[in-house]
């Protein structure tokens, strides 16, 4: 494949994407009626993901790890009704698109460049859809709506009875879809280690404007069907029994570090290290008498909680966290869990790095790729070709102007 000229095309494409993607969906929409009704209604988001994949496989082309990974997108991607036809028309209004916004660039070499590097991405996807339908895998796992508690005006947890078992591993996530908001699909951390009876909960906090937190916090009702996708991250718990450990979240990130501690509540209770909890405000440090309770199976572990002063801007939690983190000894020694929101994991990461705490042994979820689009919030919308990294939503999304800071 024709790796450089791959490149310099989208070079030339990526300077007009809003006008290549605009053409895409036009010409897809167009030539394949019936396909429209496949996609969520607000497109906006769509855009910034498809250049965002795009981008993803252009520069991993030549990754070992790449066909592993379009196998997993591969088989997500049956939740979107995905099918060979589908790949097809998508990969030919993918070449018009850029045809017609390459202008001189696109030659004869350059078509067959992308007809090549488009069709050796669909077919791996299509395998990797392939193998998880000889596995067994359903496309989605529909569950029963069992719970819905409230936590002041913007926080609820959910409690979901899957109809046939889930697999997933503490610290893991899963998209999730409500007929409430068709088509869409947002990523939510599982909040607890797996259940006998199956159960599993999802901790939302609710955006402003975001049509699928505002259904999961106020619309969702016990009774409600929700749909789940795998299981997916690798934010698991890698940390040998009796080997010190730091978890540390922000907001709902508190879901996956509550499946980390009952996972090693149940397994490691001797476990020793530190529990940082960070919420805006004190209002919003929900799941207080489960951390307690964990906190008693686990009295290796310190807890610290984390708020900012009343009437200040939240992120003043995270400098108070920073200043308590800085106070810390032996980084170098413990495994890290960090989850919370993407400008928040960044942040910390860097400060840990700098504490002498090993990055490799800092797990949290990929951040959101950077790039032209990287500072629109994509909130509420996945699809064929979706980006690589887990769209945690933009929390600036949601902060009222003067709270900015
Ligand atoms: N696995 C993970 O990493 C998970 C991530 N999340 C993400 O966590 C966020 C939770 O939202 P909320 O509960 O409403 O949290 P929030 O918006 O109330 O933020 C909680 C705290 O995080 C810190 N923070 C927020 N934005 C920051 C920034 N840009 N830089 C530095 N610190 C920042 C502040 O201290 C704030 O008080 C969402 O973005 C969600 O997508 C949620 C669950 C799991």
């Amino acid at each position: 494949m024709d790796l450089p000229l791959l490149r310099s095309t989208f070079a030339v494409v990526e300077r007009r994407a809003e006008h290549a993607v605009t053409y895409f969906y036009s010409h897809l929409f167009w030539r394949n009626p019936g396909v429209r009704e496949l996609f969520p209604e607000d497109m906006v988001p769509q855009r910034d993901r498809l250049f965002a994949a795009l981008t993803h496989v252009v520069t991993g082309l030549d990754d070992p790890g790449l066909p592993a990974y379009l196998g997993r997108l591969g088989r997500d991607h049956r939740k979107f009704l995905a099918t060979p036809a589908l790949y097809a028309a998508v990969g030919e209004s993918l070449l018009a698109a850029f045809a017609h916004t390459a202008g001189a660039m696109w030659t004869v070499e350059a078509e067959k460049a992308w007809s090549e590097a488009y069709g050796l991405v669909a077919e791996l996807m299509l395998r990797g859809a392939q193998e998880a339908v000889a596995a067994g895998e359903p496309a989605w796992w529909d569950t029963d709506v069992v719970g819905h508690r409230r936590h002041g005006d913007d926080l609820a947890v959910l409690t979901l009875r899957p109809r046939r078992p889930y697999p997933y591993l503490p610290g893991q996530y899963a998209g999730v879809s409500t007929l409430r908001v068709p088509r869409v699909w947002r990523t939510y951390s599982l909040g607890n280690a797996p259940r006998e009876d199956g159960t599993l909960d999802l901790h939302v906090s609710r955006i402003r404007g975001g049509a699928m937190s505002t259904a999961l916090v106020d619309g969702v009702r016990p009774g409600e069907t929700l749909r789940l996708s795998a299981a997916g991250g690798t934010a698991v718990s890698r940390t040998p029994p009796g080997a010190l450990r730091t978890y540390i979240c922000a907001g709902t990130g508190w879901a996956p570090v509550r499946a980390l501690l009952e996972e090693a509540a149940a397994h490691d209770p001797a476990a020793e290290g530190r529990i940082f909890v960070v919420a805006r405000s004190r209002e919003y440090l929900y799941g207080r008498e489960d951390l307690d309770q964990l906190a008693a199976r686990l009295p290796g572990l310190s807890v610290t909680l984390i708020t900012s002063a009343p009437r200040h801007p939240r992120r003043q939690a995270t400098e108070r966290l920073l200043t308590a983190l800085r106070a810390c000894g032996r980084w170098a020694d413990h495994d890290v869990h960090l989850a919370g929101p993407p400008g928040f994991l960044t942040e910390v990461s860097e400060v840990l790095a700098e504490l002498g705490a090993d990055p490799a042994r800092t797990h949290h979820d990929v951040l959101p790729p950077a790039g032209r689009f990287a500072t629109r919030p994509a909130t509420r919308a996945e699809w064929l070709l979706e980006p690589p990294a887990v769209h945690w939503h933009d929390p600036a999304a949601r902060i009222p102007h003067e709270d900015r800071s």
